[in-house]
């Protein structure tokens, strides 16, 4: 126990110390967008209330926390008006920071907001913030844990409203509260077997509080496993899905990018083998957040360039999580219609793939292992130059039969921009991403980050060694060093033990001001 009592006064300390020697630091906190209504700049630290004071012209504290006053404020050496001003004081700590902060709401022209900074820098004590520094005091003084700081970066990086919903949710401490809870069974357990080391022989423990540990560790394994096997679905809804389009030359790929993002991504033409780069493109569907990549044609070829281009579209097979099949269905109709789909997609994907094979020089069940974890969707393109009574007819033909594959199938027509027709498409896309994204089983929220994914790991591993070591008697102190572990790993991942390498990873990121 002593340990725990230890390590938590070492950080009050520290935060102790941190407290006292910084200097008091602003920035703009409203983003560098050149002119704009209204600007917020920040101060944060223990001269901000003189700041306020110097600049407002008062000689004595006018002003109450957390109440919006409108002033003219001065410059301290020029004794020029900058402004007028909004003007909100936070009394640490409950401030953002955790110490004294200031904000001034002043026009958002570049001369004001430029004035407004060069008389703060005229203070002795004031200097300008650190890429993140409001946020690392905020973590040090303990107003937000790690986790909720990597929440609040990832809102402001939020690009779709999927994204916004599960940083939001993760800056409240929904994800943190779930490995505090953790972290606290652990240390509960540990106590546990601390107590039953030392009073053992006083017999003053009962003997089935190891036991009792142990059913708590099983199920914090379980716990921490189901958790880690979500399938990615916050990182993933974190960075964007991976969605390639593949298929033969000239089946309509790039029209069908661009037919998706709404723009002329990339090159269509009639030549077979138009594109050779991959084109990554960053789009928003239904709030999700996608990388839709279009590829080279999958054909065997003797060009160099081709083939570069055949290898690149392989691999970003790999690292997509869906992938859409394009088919020209003008091309295939008879095919599909004698063979059956079932039997026409089989060899068409063989035939896609046998390309594939020999230029990765791989085996057969390479290509299941990989399709195995993805969504595919399989789309039949230039629906267009097909009749109706065509169309219809196909449909019925492929009702009939049973479908070996798990695919979503449908038809499209990317000619124009006036006469896309992708609306079938973009609905099954849509279904995919909910089930990649969400996590609508326990509504627990999901693990974003490949940090806590390693911590977890590294935890799943003490907690299984205690339980090994548990029943040898001589070991007892030796599995207790694994719960003590155990406990760290979590706390590695709130901040509650922190390393300065961790905390420069995860600052580094924040722009000035946050
Ligand atoms: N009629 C019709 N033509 C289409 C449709 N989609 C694409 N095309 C035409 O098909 C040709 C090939 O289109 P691309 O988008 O370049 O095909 P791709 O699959 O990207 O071809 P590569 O990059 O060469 O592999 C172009 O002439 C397009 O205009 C469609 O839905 N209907
Ligand atoms: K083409
Ligand atoms: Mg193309």
């Amino acid at each position: 126990m002593f340990n725990f009592v230890y390590k938590n006064l070492h950080q009050n300390v520290f935060k102790f110390f941190f407290r006292q020697s910084s200097s008091t630091i602003f920035a703009l906190a409203s983003g560098l967008n050149q002119k704009c209504g209204v600007a917020v700049v920040r101060v944060s630290g223990k001269s901000t209330h003189e700041v306020l004071l110097r600049l407002t012209k008062h000689s004595k504290n006018l002003y109450e926390p957390r109440k919006m006053y409108f002033r003219d404020i001065w410059h301290p050496i020029t004794n020029e008006k900058i402004d007028k001003s909004l003007i909100v004081w936070f009394k640490e700590p409950k401030s953002f920071t955790g110490e004294d902060v200031c904000e001034f709401h002043v026009h958002g022209g570049p001369a004001i907001i430029s004035s407004l900074l060069n008389a703060l820098s005229t203070f002795d004590d004031l200097r300008y913030a650190e890429p993140g520094e409001f946020a690392r005091r905020a973590f040090l003084n303990g107003q937000m844990d790690l986790v909720e700081i990597e929440g609040l970066a990832d809102l402001v990086n939020a690009e779709t409203e999927m994204q916004r919903k599960q940083a939001l949710s993760q800056m409240e401490g929904n994800l943190s509260k779930i490995y505090k809870d953790w972290r606290e069974k652990i240390i509960k357990s540990l106590a546990n077997v601390e107590a039953y080391i030392d009073f053992n022989e006083e017999e003053n423990v009962e003997d089935n509080v190891l036991d009792e540990g142990e059913q708590i560790v099983r199920g914090l394994i379980e716990s921490i496993r189901s958790h880690l096997n979500d399938n990615r679905r916050g990182e993933r809804l974190r960075s964007g899905v991976r969605v390639a389009i593949v298929g033969q030359p000239n089946a309509g790929k790039s029209s069908l990018l661009n037919a998706i993002c709404r723009r002329r991504a990339a090159i269509v033409s009639p030549i077979p083998g138009t594109t050779r780069d991959v084109i990554e493109s960053a789009i928003n569907i239904a709030g999700y957040p996608i990388i839709l990549v279009d590829t080279a044609g999958l054909r065997e070829t003797s060009d160099l360039v081709e083939i570069e281009g055949v290898m690149r579209a392989c691999s970003n097979i790999e690292s997509s999580d869906v992938i859409i099949v394009v088919i020209d269905l003008n091309k295939f109709y008879n095919d599909i219609l004698n063979k059956g789909f079932s039997n026409f997609l089989n060899e068409h994907l063989n035939e896609k793939f046998s390309v594939f094979l020999k230029y990765f020089e791989k085996k057969e069940s390479d290509i299941e292992k990989w399709l195995s974890g993805k969504e595919i969707v399989v789309s039949l393109n230039k629906k267009d130059l097909i009749k109706q009574s065509q169309i219809d007819d196909l449909e019925n033909r492929i009702n009939s039969e049973k479908c070996e594959f798990k695919v979503s199938l449908n038809k499209i027509s990317c000619l124009d921009e006036q006469e896309n027709d992708i609306s079938e498409l973009l609905d099954q896309l849509k279904d995919k991403l909910s089930l990649l994204c969400t996590n609508d089983v326990s509504e627990q929220p999901s693990l974003t980050q490949q940090r806590h994914r390693d911590m977890l790991t590294k935890c799943i591993v003490s907690l299984e060694n205690y339980l090994e070591k548990r029943h040898n008697e001589d070991d007892l102190a030796l599995a207790a060093e694994e719960l003590r572990l155990a406990v760290r790993w979590l706390g590695t991942i709130t901040g509650h033990v922190s390393t300065e390498q961790i905390l420069d990873v995860i600052f580094k990121d924040f722009c000035i001001g946050k």
